[in-house]
Order: structure tokens, then C-alpha cells, then sequence
């Protein structure tokens, strides 16, 4: 099994990772609260009230997972592709897969990185959605010290499912738009790339760019559910499950809810899966 996959998918994670989690928490607050009027209210205020550290809330988490999540992504990705058409990454650019082929291994990668997400971005949504300062001595104390105390208390609060709160939701989101994701980036370098070459650095930006930006277009109202379902763990419970919070969020808020967080969410998917590509191509060449 080539391991290179899934450490080119882990550097290529952790660095479109730190990029997008400013945009990342904007998104998940407008998403789950509504006493932002939009994107630049709830810039300024995060920033007013919170400094630039309330950007960053969140991300330690996250940060440690990558290797997880998307070496998982990406290694189960490439080896179900190895596994359909017997050809390696390197041996793919003369032998391209089919379009069928890629989505398949797309959403295979999907399935299985969402249940090791699951937990990891139950924390990040419950931190970044804290809206305490750190910095004014004498605000209150947030409900969580951190991710481990995070963790801890949900374990202790809503037992140990409460940590796979929305993850039905997640592996919904993730399974298609994944398959969308990869079917998007190779549909895109095979069009500007040469029979047999390899993609240029500028291509693969370009490519993974709209890749993200097409996946996250999809999954969109998925993740608003997703952040949904995730909050509704705190007080009283609001939702009885999935599609009760899909019709209630519905009623209550009309079909734009399915579309909160869509110009932050492809604003961030742009250079964050840029970067992810460049990377993941960069570091799997560079050893090939
Ligand atoms: C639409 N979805 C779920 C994705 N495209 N997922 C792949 C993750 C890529 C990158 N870490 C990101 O957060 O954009």
C-alpha cells in the first residue's frame, strides 16, 4: 500500500487548514447563530469583541487530526483507485481513470474520512462558537477551557455518542461531494494538461481550487445541518433528529437556511484547496 498518499494528504491538510480557519469559523457562526446581520458584521464583531484569536478558536483540534482525516481522505482515495484500475498515482497521468472510477474512489475516501472527522469537528463547532473573549480580564469563563476539556465534558454531559453528534449529517455532506471534488480536479488538469504530462503548478492551483469551490457549493446544506445537529447537544434539545432539523430549519427560516455560509464557505475553498493540491502533488512528485 503506497503510504506516500497518506503523507502527502496529511502536510497537504494541515496547510490548507491553518489558511481556511479564519473563514471557517465565520461560516459555522453564521450557520448556527443568528445575531449576525452577514459576513462583515460578523468579521467585525468576532474581531471587536474577541481580537484576532477569535478567528483561530477552534484549530488546535483540528490541526491535530489532520494526519487522521486527510491521509485517510486521500490515501483511501488513491489506494481505491489503485485497487479499481491496478495503476499508481505516477502511472495514472499515461493511464487516466475513468470519471466513474474517480467518483467511486471519491466518495469511498468520503465515507471513511467522515467517520474520523466526526468527533474532531464536533470540538472545533462547539469552541468556534464560543463567543467569550480571551483577552478582557473579567469576562465570563466560556463553557469549555479547550479541546481535551471540550471533549471531556461533552463525553461526561451526553455520553460517549455525544461525541458522534451529526455525524449522520457529516457523512452525508461528505460522501457525493467528495466524489465531486476529485471527479472536478482531474476533470480540470486533464483539460489543460497534454496527453501524458503532468499538470503544471499552475493548473493544479487553478483545478483544486474549483474543486473545493464545486464540492462545497454541494455540500453547503449539508453543513448547515451538520453545524445544527452538532450545537443541538447544549441545553435543551431542539431538534429530534436529522430530518426534523431539516423541516423545522425549513419552517421556521424558509430555503435560504440550505444556503447560509455558501460565499464564505467557496471564498475559503478556493485557497485552501489550492494549497491542498499544490502540496499533495508537490510532496508525491518530489518523492516519485
Ligand atoms: C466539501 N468537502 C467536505 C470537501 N471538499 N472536503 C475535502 C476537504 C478539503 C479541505 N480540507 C477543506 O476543508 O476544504
Amino acid at each position: 500500500m503506497p503510504v506516500e498518499e497518506f503523507m502527502a494528504g496529511w502536510i497537504s491538510g494541515a496547510l490548507g487548514l491553518v489558511l481556511g480557519h479564519p473563514f471557517d469559523t465565520v461560516k459555522v457562526r453564521l450557520q448556527t447563530q443568528t445575531s449576525y446581520r452577514g459576513i462583515m458584521d460578523c468579521t467585525v464583531k468576532i474581531y471587536r469583541h474577541e481580537s484576532l484569536l477569535g478567528f483561530f478558536k477552534g484549530m488546535s483540534f483540528p490541526i491535530a487530526s489532520i494526519p487522521v482525516v486527510n491521509s485517510v481522505l486521500f490515501g483511501v482515495y488513491s489506494n481505491t483507485l489503485l485497487a479499481l484500475t491496478a495503476t499508481s498515482h505516477q502511472e495514472r497521468r499515461a493511464q487516466p481513470p475513468s470519471y466513474t472510477h474517480v467518483f467511486i474512489a471519491g466518495c469511498t475516501g468520503g465515507v471513511l474520512q467522515s467517520y474520523c472527522l466526526a468527533p474532531f469537528d464536533l470540538i472545533k463547532v462547539r469552541l468556534q462558537n464560543q463567543t467569550e473573549s480571551r483577552v478582557q480580564p473579567g469576562s465570563p469563563r466560556p463553557r469549555y477551557q479547550g479541546p481535551v476539556h471540550c471533549a471531556a465534558t461533552i463525553f461526561r454531559e451526553e455520553g460517549p455518542r455525544g461525541l458522534f453528534r451529526g455525524a449522520w449529517a457529516l457523512m452525508l455532506r461528505d460522501t457525493p461531494t467528495l466524489g465531486i471534488y476529485f471527479v472536478t480536479y482531474e476533470g480540470l488538469c486533464r483539460q489543460y494538461t497534454p496527453d501524458g504530462q503532468t499538470p503544471s503548478s499552475a493548473t493544479v492551483l487553478v483545478a483544486g481550487g474549483f474543486a473545493g469551490i464545486a464540492s462545497w457549493v454541494t455540500a453547503t446544506p449539508f453543513d448547515v445541518i451538520k453545524s445544527r445537529m452538532q450545537m443541538d447537544g447544549l441545553g435543551r434539545r431542539a431538534y429530534q433528529g436529522l430530518l426534523d432539523c431539516t423541516v423545522s430549519s425549513f419552517r421556521q427560516e424558509g430555503l435560504g437556511v440550505f444556503f447560509r455560509g455558501l460565499t464564505i464557505n467557496s471564498a475559503r475553498a478556493f485557497p485552501v484547496n489550492a494549497v491542498t493540491f499544490l502540496s499533495y502533488e508537490y510532496f508525491l512528485h518530489s518523492r516519485g
